[in-house]
């Protein structure tokens, strides 16, 4: 067993380090010197009116496109040398969803996996069994067979979610998972995203408009406020072993 001084250690490691970044879309500046911290299992909720970047800083910090100025680094490693992007889950903003999509739940779910692996390779039994527990985790495995255009907005949240899972991450980064659904349901999917911050060794990165549900959890006022963004934070030490654990796993287990 590791030294409990590294275990520790272990536990307080930089998942996101920005520094300096600043990005521009033509002339227009938008993000302006921005340098932040993200700890392991930190809860960070990032808040900013329309148009204040907050969708433009996680596609940087997902790799999608590069500041013009400032460095990221993720899990310790510079962004543009990162490559074990498995460990990191990305729900986009749904707005960006055709409805449309000819896709199932489970061909959706299963998707996460292709980043890591060859587009159309066959899927393996392993494969269908990490997706199996993804859908069980979020209480989809019901829908497995629907049309993802044809679920409440709700329902298609928790199947973004279970994609974002499926590689077992350590980081979950959200655009706005709560905008578009009704207020009890918007409940339930926070009290589970806040479920998995306490209980489990994950952190999260949020951009949200529902200022009340994110102090609720996260404290009445912003760690650091840089131009328009607000990064609100709460890191959880509720485990005492800090020890990794298979999220998917231990979260099937407690129901
Ligand atoms: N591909 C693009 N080309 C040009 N301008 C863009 C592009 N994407 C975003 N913008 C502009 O950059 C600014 C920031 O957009 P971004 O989506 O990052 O903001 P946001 O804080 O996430 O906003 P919202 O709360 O409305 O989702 C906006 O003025 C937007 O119009």
């Amino acid at each position: 067993m590791e030294p409990l001084v590294q275990q520790s250690g272990f536990c307080h490691r930089e998942i996101i380090k920005l520094d300096g970044v600043s990005f521009s879309y033509d002339s227009k500046r938008i993000l302006n010197d921005i340098s932040f911290t993200v700890q392991e299992r930190d809860f960070i909720g990032l808040i900013g009116p329309n148009g204040a970047g907050k969708t433009t800083l996680l596609r940087m910090i997902v790799g999608l496109i590069r500041p013009q100025q400032g460095s990221i680094s993720l899990f310790g490693v510079p962004a543009d040398r990162f490559k074990d992007w498995n460990q990191i889950g990305y729900v986009p903003q749904r707005n960006n969803f055709n409805p449309l999509f000819p896709a199932t739940v489970r061909e959706v779910v299963l998707s996460g996996l292709y980043g890591r692996k060859k587009l159309f390779r066959r899927i393996t039994r392993e494969d269908a069994s990490r997706c199996e527990d993804a859908l069980e985790t979020l209480h989809i495995e019901d829908l497995a067979d629907k049309r993802i255009g044809a679920l409440s907005g709700g329902q298609q949240q928790r199947v973004f979610l279970a994609r974002a899972l499926i590689n077992n991450p350590q980081l979950l980064i959200l655009d706005e998972p709560l905008s578009g659904i009704d207020s009890e349901t918007q409940q339930s999917f926070f009290q589970l995203i806040r479920h998995m911050h306490q209980r489990h060794n994950i952190t999260f990165l949020m951009v949200s408009h529902d200022i009340e549900m994110v102090r609720s959890y996260l404290g009445q006022e912003p760690k650091e406020k840089s131009g328009k963004l607000s990064f609100y934070v709460r890191h959880s030490h509720d485990l005492e072993d800090c020890a990794e654990t298979d999220l998917l796993h231990s979260l099937r287990k407690e129901g």
